[in-house]
């Protein structure tokens, strides 16, 4: 278990169809900038940003994966490792919506997650700003996808006009914080477990077993 001091570094991967937006968010993340003719990433690129939760700070190095199928062999050596894992779509391409089923096996696969519940997975519908009629996926839509899959983060955000973005992120934070103070209750109540089947050798058990083996 990791605690979260000072300056905890997390690792987080953006996944998704090519063009749903990763790159633009993290870089509207990072630099607040928007580029209007962003282009495919090719394997992997990452940043860090500093973040501050309740007065604590957070490295976020953020890794940012090409989306286009011919890329994976590039991009799954980097999911291993990670802390976050934020599943990207955007609200205007609904194939991008339905693969995001994909991604989040591709992820578990390739990091070796055990259980999915072990790894804050939180679900972005990207470019919010589109106007209603190009609007593919309801919200309503993404929050029950997120109920039917387990997954208790969902937001929708632009990184073209700023919307969300920093608050993506930070939910992000604090769904790993919910999953690390879980985590550690867990350690303490297996560590309060007491052992009836320890005999000799532990005096604190000794009263309880009734009688020594000596
Ligand atoms: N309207 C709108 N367009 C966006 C938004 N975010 C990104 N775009 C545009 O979508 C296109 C793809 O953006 P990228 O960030 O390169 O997409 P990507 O998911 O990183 O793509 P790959 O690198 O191929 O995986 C670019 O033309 C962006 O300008 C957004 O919030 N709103």
């Amino acid at each position: 278990m990791r605690s979260a001091s000072k300056n905890t570094l997390l690792k987080v991967v953006i996944l998704g169809d090519g063009g749903v937006g990763k790159s633009c968010l993290m870089n509207r993340f990072v630099s607040n900038q928007f580029d209007e003719h962003s282009f495919h990433t090719i394997g992997v690129e990452f940043l860090n940003k500093d973040i501050e939760i309740d007065g604590e700070t957070y490295t976020l190095q953020i890794w940012d994966t090409a989306g286009q199928e011919r890329f994976k062999s590039l991009r799954t050596p980097f999911y291993r490792g990670s802390d976050i894992c934020i599943l990207t779509y955007a609200i205007d391409d609904k194939t991008s919506f339905n693969n995001l089923e994909m991604w989040r096996t591709e992820f578990s696969y390739y990091a070796d997650v055990k259980e999915n519940n072990q790894i804050p997975f939180i679900v972005v519908g990207n470019k919010s700003d589109v106007i209603a009629e190009e609007r593919e996926v309801s919200q309503l839509e993404m929050e029950t996808w997120c109920n039917e899959n387990g997954i208790t983060s969902c937001i929708e955000t632009s990184a073209k006009n700023a919307s969300n973005v920093q608050e993506a992120f930070k939910m992000a934070v604090q769904h790993w914080l919910r999953l690390e103070s879980r985590a550690d209750k867990n350690e303490t109540d297996i560590n309060d477990t007491v052992d009836l089947t320890k005999k000799s050798g532990d005096n604190r058990m000794s009263c309880c077993v009734g009688s020594s083996d000596d």
